[in-house]
Parts: structure tokens; C-alpha cells; sequence
């Protein structure tokens, strides 16, 4: 898209759906974007076309299957009806599948000029929230029909079916939590045997610990410690079916690991310890957890890093924040994963706060984007 002079500003979130008028095909994967171009419409249109054909796109049997379909929604503030272009799009409104994502690229408050007009053009008085209630709502989410998804290797991972349960393997001599037990590569092993047996659907390996005033470590040395434990639970058969992520937050560790067969990035940092992270998870094409910090492990509990007036919303704000840095750089709010950080610039009192508060963390985080607020959430000590 960058290519033909279309910059990607805001991501919805991706959905599996049914095949809607031919009902007899595979599953559609849906989504939508929000862009800046210089191109015209009907030069868009072109460009749009374009792009279609060279991913493989043919003149196939009307609303059959197809590689890709790109539509125009809407153009800035403008209406538009041509022999080849009718904008805002004909079929939006009788669309799960499309106002599901519409709705995420604009957040619950109406905060521009351009998502007002947006709203006046719907066919509904009450706007495009009238139109998303019309057709159900929030509520088909998560039906067969309509699933929201995290693209993880080559599969389609549903994580609203159930709670998924991360197991943390430190391959630290200092971590707090297990004091350096997994060092070796058999001990390590054996651990993730161990949280597999136990039900674990996700292992994340760690080689630096990020416990208050740690000594930091080399993207190197943290390389030594993990590449040999992640490819020997690679080639573990109950390893299998579950992901393995990487905890770092250098963009060369989280490269190589990538490299190495890991699917997904774990960052407390947020990208804000390595410039180059969210490039570099951008290129990669994994998710990304991205999660909430003030400063850096050794200053992280200092008196300023805890001061908050209200936790819940601050974390939430800064989170989404943290986020958009991420979406700018190029990584889609579809492959972004939210954590707010227990025990990582808050206190005992604010940990708890946070536990009971995570609807209003989502619910701040929706002021800004309904997509990024619909995120996986990871939560944990
Ligand atoms: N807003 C719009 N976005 C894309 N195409 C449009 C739009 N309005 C009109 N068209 C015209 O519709 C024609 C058919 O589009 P397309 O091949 O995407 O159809 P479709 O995928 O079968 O159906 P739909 O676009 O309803 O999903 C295009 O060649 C284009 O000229
Ligand atoms: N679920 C779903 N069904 C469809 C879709 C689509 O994008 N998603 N597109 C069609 C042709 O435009 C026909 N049917």
C-alpha cells in the first residue's frame, strides 16, 4: 500500500467470517483500515484494482471466493456516485462483516469532523452506532459467524473461546521467581515438559530478568541463553500446537528469535527501551504484546514512576499509547496483544486496582481506538 502512495494509519481488528450471498464457499477473513492518500477516488479505485490483480485476484463467479477484495468505504467527508464508483459503499450497512471492523477504526466518542460526516452519511439517523446496533452489535461477536482473530503462524487463533494460560520459563542465574533453576538447556526442557503437562498453551522464554534494579544484560548475552533452549523446545513433540514467545525488549533478540521459529514477541518495554523494536516487529509479521512500564526495571518503582491519580485510567491511556507507537511503525492492531504491567511501576495497592479494573482500562483505551480496545489482554504477575 506504502508503495502505491497509501499510508496506513489505523487498523481494526481481524475477523473470521461466514460467507455471506454465496454461503457455499470457505471462510472470509475481514478487516478494515483507515488511510491517507494523495490519490484521487477514482485513482485510488485504480490503485485498489491493481493491487487486487497482482495478489492473484481473477474475474471469478460474482461475491464467490476470491484472494482479496478491496473496497472503499468511505473518502474523507465526501459522497461520491459514478458508473464505477459509489462511495460510502453501497453494502456497509447490511455487512456484519464489514461494520464490525468499520467500527473499531473510530473510537466510542465522535472526536473529528471527518467521523461526524462519517456518522451523517449512514442510513440510519442515530449514525453508524445505529447501524452496528441494527445489525446486532457487540453481540455477534464471537458467534460462528463472526470471530475476531489473531493471525499466529499460519493459524487462526480464536483467544475469547477460553483463558489461555502462559508459562514463564526465566533462563535468567537471577530471576526472582525460579532463582536460575532452567539455565541449562535439559533443565529448561524438562520445565516446559512440565508447564505443557499442566495445561500451559503458551511458553515464554526470558533471558533477562526484569525484577526491580536487575543487572541489565547484552542483547548477546541474551542470545546465548535463549536461542539453545528455544530450539530444543521446538523440537519437543508436546511443543506441538502450543506458541512460544520470546520476552525481550531488544529488536535483535526478538529478530533472531523470530528467525528461529518463536511466534510471537513479549516486550515490557512497550518499544520504549530499543528504538528499532517496533520496526523490526513490523517486518516480522508476529504479534506483539506490548506492555505497560514507566521508565526502565531499575527505575520503575522509584516515587515518581508510582504516582498516578487514577490508575486504571492512566495505565489505560498510556497503554494505548504505547500501542499507537506500535500501529505507526507499522504493526497492525490485529497483531497487538495488551498487558498492563502488574508489578512494573506499581505498587500493591495499584496492582489490585488494576486486577478489578480492567474494564475501565478497555474502556479508555476505547476513547481512542475500538480495535486496539478489543486486543488479547495478558495479564500476570
Ligand atoms: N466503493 C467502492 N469500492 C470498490 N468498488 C466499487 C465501489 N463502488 C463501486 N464499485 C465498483 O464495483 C465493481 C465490482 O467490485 P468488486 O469486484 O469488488 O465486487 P464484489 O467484490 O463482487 O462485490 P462488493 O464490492 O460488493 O464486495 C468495481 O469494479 C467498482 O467499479
Ligand atoms: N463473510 C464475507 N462474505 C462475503 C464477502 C466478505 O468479504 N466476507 N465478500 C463477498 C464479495 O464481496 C461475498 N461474501
Amino acid at each position: 500500500m506504502k508503495k502505491s502512495g497509501i499510508h496506513i494509519a489505523r487498523h481494526a481488528c481481524l475477523y473470521e467470517t461466514e460467507p455471506a450471498y454465496v454461503t457455499d464457499q470457505p471462510r472470509f477473513l475481514n478487516s478494515a483500515v483507515r488511510g491517507v492518500t494523495k490519490l484521487g477516488p477514482h485513482e485510488l479505485l485504480g490503485v485498489l484494482k491493481k493491487i487486487e490483480k497482482d495478489l492473484g485476484r481473477t474475474d471469478g463467479i460474482r461475491y464467490g471466493p476470491r484472494p482479496i477484495d478491496l473496497d472503499i468505504l468511505f473518502y474523507g467527508k465526501f459522497k461520491i456516485s459514478s458508473e464505477i464508483l459509489t462511495v460510502p459503499h453501497e453494502r456497509i450497512w447490511e455487512r456484519p462483516f464489514v461494520m464490525a471492523p468499520m467500527m473499531d477504526l473510530i473510537g466510542s466518542s465522535i472526536d473529528s469532523d471527518t467521523v461526524a460526516r462519517w456518522h451523517d452519511l449512514s442510513v440510519h439517523s442515530g449514525g453508524l452506532f445505529e447501524s452496528w446496533e441494527k445489525l446486532g452489535g457487540e453481540s455477534l461477536i464471537g458467534k460462528d459467524g463472526l470471530k475476531r482473530v489473531l493471525l499466529v503462524g499460519n493459524r487462526l487463533w480464536d483467544w475469547s473461546e477460553r483463558t489461555f494460560v502462559m508459562g514463564i520459563l526465566n533462563l535468567t542465574p537471577d530471576s526472582f521467581s525460579d532463582r536460575g533453576k532452567f539455565q541449562s538447556v535439559d533443565a529448561a526442557v524438562s520445565q516446559a515438559h512440565f508447564m505443557i503437562s499442566e495445561g500451559a498453551d503458551i511458553i515464554d522464554l526470558g533471558a533477562q530478568s526484569t525484577r526491580p534494579m536487575a543487572p541489565s544484560v547484552s542483547a548477546e548475552e541474551e542470545l546465548d541463553r535463549l536461542i539453545p533452549v528455544l530450539e530444543a523446545v521446538l523440537k519437543m513433540p508436546e511443543a506441538e500446537g502450543k506458541l512460544l514467545s520470546v520476552d525481550t525488549f531488544y529488536s535483535e533478540v526478538a529478530s533472531e528469535g523470530v528467525s528461529k521459529g518463536a511466534h510471537l514477541i513479549n516486550d515490557v518495554s512497550g518499544g520504549q527501551l530499543d528504538s528499532k523494536m517496533h520496526s523490526v516487529v513490523a517486518r516480522l509479521q508476529v504479534p506483539y504484546v506490548t506492555m505497560h512500564m514507566r521508565g526502565d526495571p531499575s527505575t520503575m518503582q522509584n516515587s515518581k514512576n508510582l504516582q498516578y491519580d487514577d490508575v486504571c485510567k492512566q495505565v489505560g491511556s498510556e497503554l494505548y499509547l504505547r500501542a499507537r507507537d506500535a500501529e505507526i511503525a507499522g504493526i497492525p492492531a490485529w497483531r497487538v496483544i495488551i498487558d498492563p504491567g502488574i508489578g512494573f511501576s506499581k505498587n500493591t495497592e495499584q496492582n489490585l486496582d488494576i486486577l478489578m479494573g480492567l474494564s475501565t482500562i478497555r474502556a479508555e483505551i476505547a476513547r481512542k481506538s475500538s480495535g486496539l480496545s478489543h486486543a488479547p489482554l495478558l495479564i500476570g504477575p
